[in-house]
């Protein structure tokens, strides 16, 4: 079954399209990549997806209503939750808060009131701590929960994200490179990590990412962008040995 699905989507910026009239859908409880040289259009694509760009044509459905036109935290309401290129957390926070502001959208008292401890919040918040500690636990990270957030070594940053992101008890997760700077035992915890979210909690995974190796391994599904269109569709074998995937990559003359 689909869970999200674009049709026709296009974003122009200036004379530039950007995004020219792509149609994907992404399988449910899947791991799907979205892969193409550097100014394909990926990153776009998800800020149009999470509602940070609004498409000049076309339609986005999550379990198949519509999510046009609504504003990135109701996007993240109806359960789509995003990790960045260049990573996003709250420096000075501690790993704890980090999640907890994930949390904070499913919460009554709100974020402001958690984070304040107002006697009235106390029981909510003592449930949103052990929450959060449970997702940090998942990502590995419990015993640095007290640390402050932008004093963590660069992988433990990213499952921060990624800890702080599932806070918000998302269908969809996007990863916006999630193993970008990351050294080889970094990336091989990311794979283990991903994998457990797929097969353990049954999250729809989409990913951009550079590192193929990664992207072969976890990947069931993989769309290929190119100049802002959709130029391949198909699993990782289909994918590897597709002539205009290698040609988009590595030019022409390695195509023949
Ligand atoms: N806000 C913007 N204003 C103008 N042009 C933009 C804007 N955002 C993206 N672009 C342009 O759109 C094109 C696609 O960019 P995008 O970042 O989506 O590519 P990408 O596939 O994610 O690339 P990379 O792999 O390098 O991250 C690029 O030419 C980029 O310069």
């Amino acid at each position: 079954m689909t869970i999200l699905r674009v049709t026709n989507l296009v974003k122009r910026f200036g004379g530039l399209v950007c995004v020219d009239g792509i149609d994907l859908s992404f399988p449910e409880g899947k791991i799907s990549a979205v892969i193409g040289p550097n100014g394909a259009g990926k990153t776009t694509f998800f800020n149009l997806i999470t509602g940070i760009y609004s498409p000049d044509e076309g339609r986005i459905e999550l379990d198949g209503k519509s999510i046009l036109n609504l504003k990135p935290h109701q996007i993240t309401e109806r359960g789509i939750a995003r990790t960045f290129q260049n990573i996003r957390l709250f420096g000075s926070m501690t790993v704890l808060e980090n999640v907890m502001v994930g949390l904070h959208i499913h919460l009554k008292a709100g974020l402001f009131g958690t984070l304040l401890r107002l006697p009235s919040n106390r029981a909510e918040e003592n449930r949103s701590q052990e929450e959060a500690y449970r997702l940090l636990e998942y990502v590995g990270l419990e015993s640095l929960l007290n640390e402050q957030a932008n004093s963590l070594p660069y992988g433990a940053q990213r499952r921060l994200e990624i800890a702080r992101a599932l806070a918000t008890k998302p269908k969809v997760l996007l990863l916006d490179e999630p193993a970008a700077g990351m050294n080889p035992r970094e990336t091989v915890e990311l794979i283990g990590l991903i994998k457990r979210i797929r097969q353990e909690l049954g999250i729809t995974i989409i990913l951009i990412e550079h590192d193929m190796r990664l992207v072969m391994e976890l990947s069931d599904h993989i769309l290929v962008l190119d100049y802002g269109t959709k130029i391949a569709e198909g699993v990782p074998e289909e994918i590897r040995s597709n002539p205009r995937v290698i040609e988009a990559y590595l030019g022409k003359s390695a195509a023949q």
